[in-house]
């Protein structure tokens, strides 16, 4: 709390995000987004996209995105990473390989094995639009 006023450029792990502005006052602190992630940063465009207190916005997880720096006040967010195990069980986001599946009980369809690559540098680069 209180230390972040900006969230660096990045995907999620997840299929599809909902983020809902909660508030409260604060200034700046746009969205901007990318292309999907398999889109060399080099060649990738950003925009902006003013999030207002109260909207839902709904985006693909694997959708480059960041949070510009709030100038003032608070900036409150509700996000919402959505997971479909049909689409996790066909690769992990985080490691890009197909993950091992531990046998689950009743009518799961099994589940990922915790990833051990190293996160993708690529994925945490500081890249704000101009
Ligand atoms: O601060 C925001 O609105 C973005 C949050 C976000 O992208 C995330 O938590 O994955
Ligand atoms: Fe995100």
């Amino acid at each position: 709390m209180d230390e972040d006023r900006d969230l660096s450029y990045h995907y999620d792990n997840a299929e599809v995000t909902l983020n809902v502005s909660l508030g409260k006052d604060f200034t700046e602190g746009n969205l901007y987004f990318g292309d999907m992630r398999q889109v060399a940063l080099s060649e990738m465009q950003c925009w902006e996209v003013e999030h207002r207190v109260s909207e839902g916005l709904l985006h693909r997880g694997q959708q480059m995105h960041g949070a510009l720096p709030i100038s003032s006040g608070r900036r409150w967010n509700l996000i919402v990473w959505i997971r479909a195990s049909q689409e996790r069980n066909k690769l992990c986001l985080m490691c890009n390989r197909r993950p091992e599946l531990v046998e689950g009980g009743g009518s799961t369809d099994g589940f990922t094995k915790p990833c051990i690559a190293p996160l993708n540098a690529a994925c945490v680069t500081i890249n704000t639009p101009s």
